[in-house]
């Protein structure tokens, strides 16, 4: 990976020891008890946990540790079985999507969700945060529309150059590389001029170059002052970027801290590289003790 502007990392951004569930100096979202269940399966199962403002953090786990689905139920996207949660002190749990991101959390998908058939700068305006005729007054007063519609196109060129997009904005996004539309998934949620942003899987299937870049962005946000929450699975660019680590693996928190801290943990190890392959991970994870009976 080429060098790149070197960034401060956050510290101190937990307080007392360091163990799953730590609570935060300035915590962000806060999370009690939230599970979800697949039939016999509990893709989550978070007692605690707290993510902690203005700082970027690593959600990582071996597929299928429940990253995506906890990604869904804070976001508003599934309901959970039980559990609640709050967003910058606000309780969100049975909030839709469409409100969570209203309220400045917004998230990306693993597999993007830009629009094919529409322009690259159409795909953006969807993004905007207030639309005329969510007022009803406003939108009776056409001079009033005008000065918004402007307003989002000239945020959403922007944004597009930004990310280098803006000689593609007449483009259909279908014809976008899937690097350039992780990149366009990012500005899009960026228009909503959110404070916290989760990005799942922002680096999967980008290609070096374009990574690099989008490892710029998300520290770019962080420098604006927003919070990143990502879910990755390459240790080398959670090390490069995140302030703090959380390690999932089997619906649970099984691991936090700072990056360095975090990779020498033995759970996190077993975790994610099962290199004591003859240990079960519920042991680990503390669903079963060490003779295979569930606690
Ligand atoms: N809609 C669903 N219906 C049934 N099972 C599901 C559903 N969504 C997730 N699961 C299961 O829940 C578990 C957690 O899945 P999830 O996608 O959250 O894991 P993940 O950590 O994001 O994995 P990956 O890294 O592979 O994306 C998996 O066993 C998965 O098969």
């Amino acid at each position: 990976m080429p060098a790149s502007t070197p960034r401060i990392k956050s510290t101190g951004l937990h307080k007392g020891e360091i163990a799953p569930g730590v609570a935060k100096v300035d915590p962000i979202i806060i999370a009690d008890k939230v599970t979800r269940t697949f039939g016999g399966l509990k893709a989550v199962d978070v007692d605690h946990l707290e993510i902690p403002r203005n700082a970027i953090t690593a959600l990582i786990g071996p597929n299928g540790a429940g990253k995506t689905t906890l990604f869904n139920l804070l976001t508003g996207f599934d309901k959970p079985d039980t559990g609640s949660w709050s967003f910058d002190g606000t309780a969100l749990s049975g909030v839709p999507a469409f409100k969570v991101s209203q309220m400045g959390q917004v998230r990306t998908f693993q597999l993007t969700k830009s629009l094919a058939m529409l322009t690259v700068l159409e795909n953006m305006k969807l993004g905007a945060k207030k639309q005329r005729g969510e007022n009803f007054w406003a939108a009776l007063i056409p001079s009033l529309w005008r000065a918004q519609d402007d307003e989002i196109e000239e945020r959403a060129l922007d944004l597009l150059k930004r990310f280098k997009l803006d000689t593609k904005k007449e483009d259909f996004a279908a014809s976008l590389s899937g690097g350039q539309r992780k990149l366009l998934e990012m500005a899009r949620a960026l228009m909503s001029q959110p404070n916290l942003v989760m990005l799942d899987e922002p680096m999967a299937g980008v290609n070096p170059a374009l990574t690099q870049s989008l490892l710029e962005h998300i520290l770019d946000l962080k420098d604006e002052g927003m919070t990143v929450l990502f879910v990755e699975h390459d240790m080398q660019m959670v090390r490069h970027i995140a302030d703090w680590v959380i390690v999932m693996a089997e619906g649970r928190v099984v691991a936090e801290g700072p990056p360095e801290e975090v990779m020498k943990n033995t759970a996190v190890i077993d975790a994610y590289l099962g290199s004591h392959l003859d240990t079960d991970l519920g042991i680990v994870t503390g669903r079963i003790d060490e003779n295979g009976n569930p606690l």
